[in-house]
């Protein structure tokens, strides 16, 4: 893994000294939208937007979820790298294979970022909205591409869903903080620590929200109680990827998610969601965080464990009926 200097690719770790072991994680750069006006500078049109994706990254993830269930698959076209991410960063695989890029068939993520940018600096992260028509990066941050994709689109596909609905707006957003911060990046800030006190403050942190969560979830059947929204998405990534991942790999082990009871049967509904479950592929994530971070899994060694069964029955809509009667 690395970053682009001065034009260049360099093989490089976080850098976590500076930050007394903490990982800090870099801002977005590209951050332009997409919209229904047809005098934008990037309309909202059929086949003219790709997006470039880890199937094993959470970020990622959400904007695959977004494409899924706001039903772009026919408009939004997609790449997805290679599960490894070695000396050269993200990579894409021969050709005729699954992890081709389509549009340029070039060899590694970095040189789409210098195509975009040739001034680019800095690590160089998926996902990636590429409009195909200037030849540039139109937005590199997952929280403002499911938001693009909740609602610029809806015309052309007649999909009218909405995940970040105005009376909710404030809600959602101080529930997203929360969990971005301790959940989402909670994780990372725990595994990629470089300090025992680092990776304790990002520990304590996490299970503090998660014991949370677990509460909040007896009472509401969603994070902003009846309404699925993107908070609910968002969360959601990071969940899937919890026990095969995160307790083992990232340290995160005072308990499985398994064990919170509400958790549990929450993340089975949002897994059995629509066609949710199809953007899901745990063996693609593991081997990309057991066999990339050699700083922390020096073997490379892919866990095989553990079983689990998301698709046994969960017992969320019986809550929805209990809010109703009260
Ligand atoms: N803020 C970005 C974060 C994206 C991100 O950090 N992606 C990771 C993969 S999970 C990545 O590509 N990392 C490469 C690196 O850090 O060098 C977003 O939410 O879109």
């Amino acid at each position: 893994m690395g970053l682009i200097i001065n034009g260049k690719w360099h093989d490089q770790w976080y850098d976590t000294k500076s930050h007394q072991g903490e990982f800090e994680r870099q801002e977005s750069r590209f951050r332009d939208t997409i919209s229904n006006d047809n005098t934008s500078q990037y309309p909202a049109e059929a086949n003219r937007y790709h997006l470039y994706v880890s199937l094993a990254c959470p970020w990622a993830h959400r904007t695959l979820i977004f494409r899924q269930l706001k039903q772009l698959e026919d408009i939004i076209s997609v790449s997805i790298v290679q599960p490894e991410m070695l000396d050269n960063g993200w990579e894409f695989g021969e050709p005729t294979s699954e992890f081709a890029d389509s549009l340029y068939q070039q060899e590694y993520l970095y040189q789409l970022y210098l195509k975009a940018a040739p001034d680019y600096q800095g690590r160089v992260t998926v996902p990636v909205l590429w409009d195909k028509k200037t030849q540039t990066i139109v937005n590199n941050e997952s929280s403002e591409i499911i938001r693009i994709f909740n609602h610029a689109f809806n015309e052309l596909t007649g999909n009218y869903d909405d995940y970040y609905p105005q009376a909710l707006r404030s809600e959602i957003d101080s529930i997203n903080e929360r969990i971005y911060h301790t959940i989402n990046n909670g994780v990372y800030r725990a595994g990629f620590a470089t300090t025992q006190q680092a990776y304790d403050h990002a520990y304590d942190e996490l299970f503090a929200s998660l014991d949370w969560l677990e509460a909040h979830l007896s009472s509401n059947r969603y994070l902003v109680g009846d309404t699925l929204t993107e908070a609910d998405w968002r969360l959601f990534t990071t969940l899937i990827r919890f026990d095969a991942i995160y307790h083992g790999h990232f340290k995160c082990n005072r308990n499985k998610l398994a064990e919170f009871s509400n958790i549990s049967h929450y993340l089975r509904e949002l897994y059995q969601f629509a066609d949710v479950a199809k953007t899901v592929d745990l063996h693609y994530s593991k081997v990309h965080y057991y066999a990339s971070h050699k700083t922390i899994n020096p073997t490379l060694i892919v866990p095989k464990g553990p079983v689990q069964d998301f698709l046994a029955p969960h017992n969320r809509a019986q809550l929805s009926a209990k809010r109703r009667q009260s």
